[in-house]
């Protein structure tokens, strides 16, 4: 098997509230290749930003723990200044709200110019110039020169959400992390957008790491998921498993929480309660148990593991066997329990 371009091994991310720290990743491994889409889905509080923001190395006072290799080497706690090196260049990010990443008193050109510049000290002002239009031309922003001098209040949503693209692949990234790229645009802006990524990570070949609790986008754009829950992978497979063949309680709740148009699905199943705060996070047994109590405590193990059931496919916590949906009739239940 080929090297993964990125290597997330046993991490912990942990935040300090008053004088003790806590895990918001609580031993995280994970891999991304190559032109591999992979994304995490979880719910608020589940910890995603926070793997996110630390592989980037943009967590100055949280407490990093374990590795993260790219490309081999381990970025992991990389003083901020080194790491520099490789934000922005190898590693790139696509912030959720395009007006507070964008620095609303500097035109586009200049804000594009500057993320190119820091990599590139030798390139003539000129040849810079036109490689911008041509990058926000890549990025289909009609009238690009004029949109070069122009400030980011005057964009769209839409527009400024490109221009945000255009600065993440300025210095094509080997590693693009796309931290809820859509959330704030309408349903049509949204879908040009991700067209737009998915022709650029083709072009690129980058791997893409893609955060959202959106299901729809998933199914849309990624080749692999990562399932997060209370700082803790529950489930990972392929997308096709994933949709397909969901095992982890959690899984099988966000699932079942969306409507889907074409399915037979007749009942949506709400997922109780929420994420609990971090300091308050379970950190014994089964993380999600408390939120389907209706489950036996015996269905949990008391140091759940991540199981690979088949191929790629793995899922945390025994539980997954016994679990159903409380609106499913005792009939369903014994249908399902005899057929698994
Ligand atoms: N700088 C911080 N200091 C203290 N706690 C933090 C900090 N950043 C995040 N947290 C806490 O860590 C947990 C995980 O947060 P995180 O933002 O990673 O979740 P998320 O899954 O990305 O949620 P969202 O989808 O809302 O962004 C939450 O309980 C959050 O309150």
């Amino acid at each position: 098997m080929s090297n993964p371009l990125l290597e997330i091994k046993n991490l912990k991310t942990s935040f300090r509230i008053g004088e003790e720290y806590y895990a918001a990743v609580d031993d995280v491994s994970l891999n991304v290749n190559k032109n591999e889409v992979l994304a995490i889905v979880g719910e608020s509080g589940s910890g995603k930003s926070a793997l996110a923001f630390s592989v980037m190395g943009l967590h100055n006072r949280a407490k990093i723990e374990g590795d993260i290799n790219f490309k081999g080497r381990n970025i992991a706690n990389l003083p901020f200044k080194e790491m520099n090196k490789f934000r922005g260049k190898e590693l790139s990010m696509i912030f959720q709200d395009p007006l507070t990443a964008l620095n609303p008193l500097m035109e586009v050109g200049r804000q594009i110019d500057e993320v190119l510049t820091l990599h590139n000290k030798n390139m003539p002002k000129s040849k810079r110039k036109n490689y911008i239009i041509e990058l926000l031309e890549r990025v289909e922003i009609p009238r690009p020169k004029h949109v070069y001098n122009q400030f980011p209040h005057e964009l769209s949503g839409g527009m400024r959400q490109r221009v945000i693209i255009a600065i993440a692949i300025a210095n094509q990234p080997e590693l693009l992390i796309a931290d809820e790229p859509t959330t704030a645009l309408d349903v049509t802006i949204q879908a040009q957008i991700l067209d737009l990524m998915r022709e650029l990570k083709d072009d690129l070949g980058s791997g893409v790491i893609l955060i959202t609790h959106d299901l729809g986008v998933v199914a849309e754009m990624a080749d692999r998921v990562a399932v997060m829950y209370a700082g803790e992978i529950v489930e990972v497979a392929d997308v096709k498993t994933l949709f397909e063949d969901p095992k982890h309680p959690y899984t099988r709740s966000l699932l079942s929480s969306i409507p889907l148009v074409d399915s037979a699905q007749d009942k949506l199943h709400v997922i109780h309660g929420i994420v609990p705060s971090l300091k308050h996070l379970p950190r014994q047994g089964c993380r999600f148990s408390a939120r389907i109590p209706w489950i036996d405590a015996s269905a949990h193990e008391e140091h759940p593991e991540l199981h690979e059931i088949s191929p790629g496919h793995f899922v945390r916590c025994t539980c997954y066997k016994h679990f159903y949906f409380p609106e499913e009739s005792k009939e369903e239940q014994n249908h399902d329990t005899a057929q698994s």
